[in-house]
């Protein structure tokens, strides 16, 4: 299931005026790819990120997920949308404290409705994929920080979502192990074809990707594309 962002603007209140902050922005991202996003700080990624997300509404364009316009949905009806369709990662794992590896995923299949039976394989084969079962029984305290991130992201695959918005998943980790965290992005929007939009300003960390568009005062351009470099 494809993503594509048509047209997009959005502003913010700035005094009593209003700040453009994403001017006719437009992205298709297809099944299987994966597509970094980077600019400036403050140049509009995560917003970028909230409106192809169904969290905030643009002011004007349109969001398809598979082909469904979910621009003019009602409010409970994005919620439906987002839930089904769409995996978050965010700069911190965000884990519970108090939950293991396995229960953080069970937690995000239990608020989308999903059979207990079917959804505890589901985890195990997750963070096995992601090579965390010997830590399923772990809480986050007991984890290293790319280990956090990689619950975060089985957690986020979950409810297989067709689409992945991930949000500078790097910035609490050292090199290597932000290295590690894209490549295994990669992996897993290959292997179960989402659609990923990943929010990183580390370029150096991005060999795996398959394009690289740069966000600067509200306008998304091409960095490098076509190939997987
Ligand atoms: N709710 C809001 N109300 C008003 N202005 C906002 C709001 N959210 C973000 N902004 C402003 O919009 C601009 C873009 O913010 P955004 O967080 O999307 O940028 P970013 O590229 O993700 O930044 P960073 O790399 O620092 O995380 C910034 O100038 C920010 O201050």
């Amino acid at each position: 299931m494809s993503l594509v962002l048509q047209g997009i603007r959005l502003s913010y209140p700035d005094g009593d005026q209003r700040r453009t902050v994403l001017d006719d922005v437009s992205l298709t991202v297809e099944p299987g790819e994966l597509a970094a996003v980077t600019g400036p700080s403050g140049s509009g990624k995560s917003s970028l990120l909230a409106v192809a997300g169904l969290l905030l509404r643009q002011d004007a364009g349109r969001v398809l997920l598979g082909g469904t316009d979910a621009t003019d949905l009602k409010p409970a009806q994005r919620t439906t949308m987002r839930r089904e369709r769409i995996g978050f990662v965010f700069q911190q794992a965000n884990l519970l404290p108090s939950l293991t590896a396995t229960d953080q995923l069970l937690a995000a299949a239990h608020l989308a409705g999903r059979r207990p039976d079917s959804a505890r394989e589901r985890a195990a084969e997750l963070l096995g994929e992601l090579g965390l079962a010997e830590v399923a029984g772990q809480r986050p305290h007991q984890l290293s920080g790319g280990q956090r991130q990689r619950v975060g992201i089985a957690r986020a695959l979950m409810n297989e979502p067709a689409v992945l918005l991930v949000d500078e998943p790097t910035s609490a980790l050292d090199r290597t192990r932000g290295q590690a965290v894209i490549d295994l992005l990669a992996e897993v929007t290959r292997r179960r074809a989402v659609a990923t939009v990943l929010v990183s300003h580390d370029l150096a960390s991005l060999a795996a990707v398959d394009r690289v568009l740069d966000l600067r005062d509200g306008v998304l351009s091409e960095l490098v594309s076509g190939q997987r470099r």
